[in-house]
Parts: structure tokens; C-alpha cells; sequence
């Protein structure tokens, strides 16, 4: 027998997401993706051309093959490399802060920012970045923190081909462009997962993509 557990709210954590939408909203610039199934914004020119060239001088230097939490066995599933950026450095203190007064989510709930970046051929095949509220992996990732409420992801450049986000459920590809910021809920009001959310980061044709991501959790983030 299964016991109902109420969904813990706290403020800034994106759960619900109305604060969040209301504060992204009231910036200027903001394009909302019109889907019913999904709160997607797309925000152009947020971060200065010297700001990600900043970050991809980092990347550069100071990548690992990128892991996934919920692995499936495909050993081609992500193919990217990841950088593990320093919350100390005033780049990414600035990016952060910036990230922070945008959505209006707590910053004690986000995971550190961290780098990508495709080298041609490479991908992050359709997933979500929720984790299913079934096994192991929900366990391992989300017993102290909770689940990933919000995604904000943000382009560094533009390839010279290939390398879109593409949002198959609702039918929208948002083209990869320097300085471009991506935003949205991963989860449906009840703290369960919106499959909606699925995404695929498709394969760079030529160039290399770089982007940001920033996870924020429903609890405090911690180790
Ligand atoms: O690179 C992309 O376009 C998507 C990245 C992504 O989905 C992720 O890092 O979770
Ligand atoms: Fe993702």
C-alpha cells in the first residue's frame, strides 16, 4: 500500500512554475513558444558576444566526455563533452546572477552551470531532463534535491550546420545562435515529469556548438 506523499513547495524552486513565468515574462525581449503543452521562452542576445567567447575560451580548455544520469545502454545517446565551470570565476558569477533576475528561481536550487560543446557528429539524442519518477536512477539523482523543475540553456554560437534543439512533441526546432537563451518547465503542476519536454540536441554538420545549461532543482541543490 502506497502512502500519498504532498508535494513540497519551495519558493524559488520553479514548482510551480507561475513565479517564473511571471518574472521571464517581464523582461524585455522574451518570445513565448505558443504550445499548450509546454512553457518554453526563447530570449536572443542575453549573454554579450564577449561572454561567450569568454566561456568557450574555457570550455576549450577544460572539458570530460559528458555522462548521462539515466543511462540506456546507447553508448552514442550523448556524444558531447562537458565542462564543470567555476562558480568563482566573476564570468560565471555574472552569467549566473544574470540566469537568477531573469527567472526569478532561487539560486540555492540550481546545480552549477556547466559547459557543452558537439564537435562535428556530435549529439544528445531525444531526452528529457527530468528523471522518470520510477527506479534506481530517480533514487540516486533525486532523493536529496528533488526533481529538475526548470532548464535554462544557452547557445554560445552558431555552428556552421547542424547542431539545433529540437522540441519533437510540439514541433519546434530553435536554431542555435550566440548569446540565445532557452527556458523552460520540465515539470506539470503535480511535480510529475511533462513528457512534453522532450529534446534533442541534433548532430553539429560542421563547426562546433558550444551551450551552457543550468538545472534548478525542487529542493536546495547539494552533493
Ligand atoms: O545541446 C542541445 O541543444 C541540448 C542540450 C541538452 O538538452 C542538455 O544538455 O540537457
Ligand atoms: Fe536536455
Amino acid at each position: 500500500m502506497s502512502t500519498l506523499r504532498p508535494v513540497l513547495r519551495y519558493p524559488g524552486s520553479g514548482l510551480p512554475p507561475e513565479p517564473v513565468i511571471a518574472s521571464i515574462l517581464a523582461q524585455p525581449g522574451v518570445q513565448r513558444v505558443p504550445s499548450p503543452k509546454l512553457n518554453l521562452f526563447i530570449r536572443r542576445g542575453f549573454l554579450t558576444p564577449e561572454q561567450c567567447a569568454g566561456f568557450i575560451e574555457r570550455i576549450d580548455i577544460n572539458r570530460r566526455p559528458s555522462t548521462i544520469a539515466d543511462a540506456n545502454g546507447d553508448p552514442t545517446f550523448r556524444t558531447s563533452e562537458t565542462c564543470d565551470l567555476d562558480p568563482n570565476d566573476p564570468l560565471v558569477a555574472e552569467a549566473e546572477a544574470a540566469i537568477i533576475a531573469f527567472t526569478g528561481l532561487n539560486p540555492a536550487h540550481g546545480e552549477p552551470l556547466q559547459g557543452q560543446r558537439y564537435a562535428v557528429g556530435q549529439e544528445f539524442k531525444a531526452h528529457t531532463d527530468y528523471f522518470a519518477s520510477k527506479g534506481e536512477d530517480y533514487k540516486k539523482y533525486c532523493a536529496k534535491t528533488g526533481n529538475r523543475t526548470w532548464t535554462v540553456m544557452l547557445y554560445l554560437n552558431a555552428p556552421e550546420a547542424g547542431g539545433a534543439t529540437r522540441f519533437k512533441a510540439i514541433d519546434k526546432i530553435v536554431q542555435p545562435e550566440t548569446g540565445k537563451l532557452l527556458a523552460w518547465n520540465n515539470l506539470r503542476p503535480d511535480g510529475r515529469g511533462n513528457p512534453s519536454t522532450i529534446h534533442h540536441g541534433m548532430k553539429v554538420r560542421a563547426g562546433t556548438k558550444y551551450v551552457l545549461t543550468k538545472w534548478f532543482r525542487e529542493r536546495p541543490w547539494t552533493w
